[in-house]
């Protein structure tokens, strides 16, 4: 099955807009965990436990694992989710960016040693930085375009002068990712709650492209204007929160705490959804 139908499956069979973010930070773990990150796979296979009936996805970040060397818990993790949720796709979080030849690695990392569902990149280095990963059929591709924080704007908005219409940057991204770049019809785009306004017209020109969503929780995205601007019948909308979800409570109750929060965010996006 493809990321897309996956997405399509895992939102019909949870009801569920929402992807939990597995961003571990030891120093934030409750009890006896706290400081350690031989505890990073207890610490997240418990929220994965506590939620896999409530999301669309999950997206562990790489550099949370790879910051404390433990690539080997993420290994692990991703095994644990494809044994106790195996109808929850899972988008690996790395943002990668290189030339073809080191591209082939990146992908083979997310796609092979991780086997993750999808991976993120970014497109500052062009199609020929994408490609590689385009070539593992059905796996999903989702690519920055217009990112959550402030500073996406000093690249993002820049007027291309030398293309019709004079788009911004992200706006062209857009329209690539809906077009020529979509080789094999599973890429999507990186949108950030924080800007609905940038999500509404993303979706005009990539009609069809899943949207992945970060931004609301920590970030104070407004999740109702998220879903009105983006969420459209035949296009997936995945909006993450990680850090709200995952440190809910720095006590003993954490992952019944997490499994509040991600009710709460699930229903009240499903809530926006009537009104579109
Ligand atoms: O534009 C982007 C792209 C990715 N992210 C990632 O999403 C989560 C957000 O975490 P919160 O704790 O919910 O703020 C994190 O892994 C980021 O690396 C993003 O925030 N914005």
């Amino acid at each position: 099955m493809d990321f897309l139908a996956q997405l399509q499956r895992a939102e019909r069979k949870n009801q569920s807009m929402l992807c939990v973010g597995l961003d571990p930070e030891p120093t934030k773990f409750p009890g006896t965990m706290r400081g350690e990150p031989a505890r990073i796979f207890d610490f997240c296979a418990r929220i994965v436990d506590a939620t896999k009936d409530l999301v669309i996805a999950f997206k562990p970040q790489i550099a949370y694992f790879a910051a404390h060397r433990a690539e080997d818990q993420l290994e692990l993790l991703m095994a644990h989710i494809r044994r106790v949720a195996p109808e929850v796709p899972v988008i690996l979080d790395a943002k990668r960016g290189d030339i073809g030849s080191t591209a082939e690695q990146y992908a083979r990392e997310a796609f092979e040693r991780y086997q993750a569902d999808a991976v993120t990149v970014s497109p500052f280095m062009g199609f020929d930085s994408i490609e590689p990963y385009l070539r593992y059929p059905g796996k999903g591709v989702i690519v920055l375009c217009r990112t959550s924080n402030p500073g996406g704007s000093d690249w993002q908005f820049q007027r291309l002068a030398d293309v019709d219409g004079q788009p911004r940057l992200f706006e062209h991204l857009a329209r690539l990712a809906q077009t020529d770049w979509n080789r094999n019809g599973q890429l999507g785009l990186v949108v950030g709650a924080t800007f609905p306004a940038e999500i509404e017209r993303v979706r005009q020109l990539a009609p069809t492209l899943p949207l992945l969503i970060p931004g609301v929780g920590a970030q104070g995205g407004d999740a109702v204007a998220t879903v009105k601007a983006g969420w459209r019948p035949d296009a997936p909308i995945v909006v993450n929160s990680s850090r709200a979800v995952l440190y809910a409570s720095a006590g003993d109750d954490f992952a019944t705490a997490a499994r509040r929060v991600a009710m709460e965010t699930r229903d009240l996006l499903n809530s926006a959804r009537s009104t579109v």
